[in-house]
């Protein structure tokens, strides 16, 4: 299962296999998955505990590499490149939301969403982070350090952050899995609304039905495979995938 061709890709992976360790202990955490992660949406990827969801999305975003198969952004293949130039693409052209929020507590919110383009010895554009600042909803918490910040906010500086220098895709890896259901809410919204209105590509690994629900579409692994695709998919319907499929893991 792949994304037609005809649909640009902003990343993906092509028979990715990857294991972990080595002979008796070895863990074939992905399987051959290839998976195309359409530029301009925002995908969920959903499945079981151990399903592989995290490897996929750590190897298709250049933070871990592949045993063999190949992970592309963009037009660039992630295993041609060396250890500074992978660093480079992913400060460039990537964006990070993590679940532990991973904001500088001695750094302002303003000063955290620019770290990436600080990092990078670049202007940035300022336009851009205005209508970021906005569509996270922080204008009046600029000068405040995260610690002065409920989770939700600082998840929502996280999100400023990871869309500051305009990156080809942003990946989060259960990015409400430490806040209240309203925060964890809020913060789904605006990564949707960042992709709406913005044209980025968000994707986002999560176990949460609800959570999956806000992405454009879901992509579902098990055992290390890429087992379906649901397209405009609602909780109810994800929630019953999810069923059928660890019932199937559980007769087979
Ligand atoms: N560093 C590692 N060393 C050895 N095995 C690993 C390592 N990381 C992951 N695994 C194994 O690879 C498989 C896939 O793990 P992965 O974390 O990608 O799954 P996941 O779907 O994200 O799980 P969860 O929902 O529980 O976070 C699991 O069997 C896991 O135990």
């Amino acid at each position: 299962m792949t994304t037609p061709a005809s649909s640009p890709t902003a990343a993906r992976v092509v028979d990715a296999v990857k294991v972990y360790g080595t002979g008796d202990t070895a863990v074939r955490a992905l399987d051959g998955v290839s998976v195309g992660f359409p530029a301009g949406r925002f995908t969920a990827i959903m499945g079981p505990s151990g399903s592989g969801k995290s490897t996929l999305m750590h190897c298709a975003a250049g933070l871990d590499t592949l045993t063999s198969g190949s992970a592309h952004i963009g037009g660039t293949e992630l295993g041609t490149l060396d250890d500074r130039r992978l660093t480079q693409l992913r400060r460039d052209r990537v964006g990070f939301v993590f679940q532990g929020f991973n904001l500088v507590p001695t750094l302002t919110v303003a000063e955290n969403i620019r770290l990436p383009l600080d990092l990078a010895g670049r202007t940035g554009d300022p336009d851009w982070l205005d209508t970021l600042i906005d569509i996270v909803g922080l204008r009046d918490r600029l000068h405040h350090r995260p610690t002065e910040l409920s989770g939700g906010q600082q998840q929502r500086v996280a999100v400023a952050r990871a869309f500051a220098g305009r990156p080809d895709v942003v990946f989060a890896d259960e990015p409400t899995g430490n806040l209240d259901s309203r925060s964890g809410e809020e913060v789904l919204g605006l990564l949707g609304r960042a992709v709406r209105q913005t044209a980025r590509t968000v994707v986002m690994v999560t176990h949460d039905p609800v959570a999956a629900a806000h992405a454009d579409e879901v992509v579902f692994l098990a055992d290390g495979r890429l087992v379906d695709r649901m397209a405009s998919p609602t909780a109810d319907h994800i929630l019953d995938r999810m069923k059928a499929f660890e019932k199937a893991q559980v007769t087979s």
